[in-house]
């Protein structure tokens, strides 16, 4: 029996962005058959600045190594974890009660008031003052994945065959979110039973995942085994979610990934890592696209993205 290659393709983002349309046309067929084979791909030329990169985590890592009682101040529980600071092994995946052994910060799109899919909930960004540049750098890393993953989007409707713009409007706009991420050192730390980020699926359309600074990030292939990504410098990797899962009517799967724990807990082994998850605006219906629609395979029921996530949120501690 023919096994899964080890390793998930990868792709450039600027020979569709600037490509001919041979080349265009060639991104959209690897691009879209890596997401449906594997559910991740790994995509290189995506314009976002190296440097950007650097000096965010270089804030990022300024905040997290504040103490505790700092830290605290910026956790705001009646956000549902959506903005600001959350406590290390609050988030638990679905169908587990562990708390995974993170603690992450989300800098979240905030719409002017009377903005047309500004979300219900007053959820609003808050800041770090310790580290003056997090505000401009995260923003800007926001702005620089928000754009990339627009074209990303429409390269996934083009391999439906459907209107380019389809998957980017849901997203303009939406409630996207960029989480950083800081796995502590598990000396004294580590939690028996748990993992860095126990096996899950992302909730969101796409996800990127900018490079993290240590290896540990695995993906469960189609043949059932576990392998581990990496998230190279100057590689962005992407990954399909649920919602994008219940749109494509399961074609594209939103396939189960983790973060596994170093080999040795004595170590000094801190990691960092950002994923910017992709959401819809709030009232956006997800709905199987009718090409995908057999009577077999009929498809889940449209709901809201917003009570799709928060059923989602429920389901991993965040919102009550
Ligand atoms: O830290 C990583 O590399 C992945 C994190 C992740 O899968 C998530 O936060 O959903
Ligand atoms: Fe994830």
């Amino acid at each position: 029996m023919s096994r899964a290659p080890r390793r998930i393709p990868l792709v450039n983002l600027s020979h569709y962005r600037s490509g001919n349309s041979e080349e265009r046309a060639r991104f959209v067929r690897v691009f879209g058959e890596a997401l449906q084979e594997f559910g991740f791909v790994s995509v290189e030329g995506h314009g976002i600045e190296d440097g950007l990169i650097r000096r965010t985590y270089a804030d990022v890592e300024a905040f997290f190594r504040q103490g505790d009682a700092v830290k605290h101040r910026y956790h705001v529980p009646e956000f549902g974890g959506q903005r600001g600071y959350t406590p290390f092994g609050r988030e638990h995946a679905k169908n587990r009660t562990v708390g995974d052994l993170k603690e992450f910060w989300h800098v979240g799109r905030d719409l002017p008031e009377g903005h047309p899919r500004r979300p219900s909930t007053a959820a609003h960004n808050v800041w770090p003052e310790e580290v003056p540049s997090f505000r401009t750098h995260t923003l800007a890393l926001f702005n620089a994945l928000d754009d990339a993953a627009s074209v990303m989007l429409q390269a996934i409707a083009e391999y439906f065959g459907i209107a380019r713009n389809t998957f980017s409007d849901m997203a303009e706009d939406g409630t996207s979110v960029l989480r950083v991420i800081h796995y502590p050192p598990l000396k004294d730390k580590f939690v028996p039973g748990a993992v860095r980020a126990a096996e899950h699926e992302d909730i969101n359309l796409i996800t990127l995942l900018c490079e993290g600074t240590a290896s540990g990030l695995e993906i469960l292939t189609r043949d059932g085994e576990w392998i581990p990504v990496d998230t190279l410098r100057g590689q962005i990797v992407v990954d399909s979610g649920d919602m994008l899962s219940r749109i494509t009517n399961g074609v594209i799967p939103a396939t189960t990934h983790r973060v596994v724990n170093p080999p040795s807990l004595a170590e000094d082994n801190t990691r960092y890592s950002m994923p910017f998850f992709v959401h819809p605006y709030p009232e956006c219906v997800l709905a199987p696209l009718p090409g995908t629609v057999t009577p077999d395979k009929p498809g889940e029921p449209p709901i809201t993205a917003d009570a799709f996530l928060k059923q989602r949120l429920r389901e991993i501690g965040l919102i009550k």
